[in-house]
């Protein structure tokens, strides 16, 4: 039915901060490996870098704690977000809704590739597998929808096609958005009330593309076929 078609919302959802607790799995990995050095606790996080904000509390800390996330087991040891399995799992059930995951490896990636694909069979199962997107350019894949903790996504397409949801992380969580950017502060927050609303922008962008393409004359028979 051409209401269905018009009310598709496919989503884009990050892995790192918003599937995969990078963060947690940073800090606790850090103090494992050089106990006795500084670090920076989740709550004084700031900016999407932890090798820069590392840095920045003394130069040699960048390396070591990138020589953490660098290392063979850190990205499949990483825990799930409180709810996301959850919430994704019932995502990719709701009717005319497509979901990928979309994550960028680090530039370093000999393990991470490899280890984010047997995450998500661990953690999602092997249908997700199928659904797994790699780039370090988030801006040309089309979608509708982007649940990413990164503030600034940028990239070759200066208009993406997708609306950035502004997924709360402990790097981002200080940050204010301008309207109309939206956040989503946890999978307890109403994700549901923003694939909806997606889903019915999309609708009226079809009713009005139809309108326009077919004239006047048109209008009666949307109006008696209303998506
Ligand atoms: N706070 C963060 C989060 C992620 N990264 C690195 C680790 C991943 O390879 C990559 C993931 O990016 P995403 O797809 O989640 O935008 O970036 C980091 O350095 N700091
Ligand atoms: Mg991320």
């Amino acid at each position: 039915m051409a209401g269905s078609a018009a009310s598709r919302v496919r989503a884009l959802v990050d892995m790192d901060g918003v599937l995969a607790d990078f963060e947690g799995g940073v800090l606790r990995a850090f103090l494992a490996r050089y106990p006795g050095e500084p670090h920076v606790e989740l709550a004084e996080r700031r900016g999407f870098s932890v090798r820069d904000q590392y840095r920045c509390l003394r130069e040699d800390l960048g390396a070591k704690v990138a020589s953490v996330y660098e290392s063979p087991g850190f990205f499949l040891g990483l825990e799930p977000i409180p709810g996301a399995i959850e919430a994704i799992q019932e995502m990719i059930h709701m009717q005319d809704t497509e979901v990928f995951i979309c994550t960028s490896p680090l530039l370093k990636y000999e393990h991470c590739i490899l280890e984010k694909y047997s995450w998500v069979e661990k953690h999602l199962g092997p249908e997700f597998v199928e659904r797994l997107i790699l780039t370090w350019d988030k801006t040309i894949v089309s979608a509708d929808l982007l649940f990413d903790d990164k503030d600034t996504i940028k990239g070759a397409e200066s208009k993406p096609s997708w609306e950035h949801i502004l997924f709360t992380c402990c790097h981002n969580k200080h940050l204010e958005l301008q309207t109309p950017h939206r956040r989503l502060q946890s999978w307890a927050d109403d994700w549901r009330g923003i694939v909806e609303s997606k889903r019915r922008s999309n609708a009226e962008k079809k009713c009005y593309a139809s309108l326009i393409a077919n004239g006047n004359g048109q209008v009666g028979n949307w109006q008696r076929n209303p998506v």
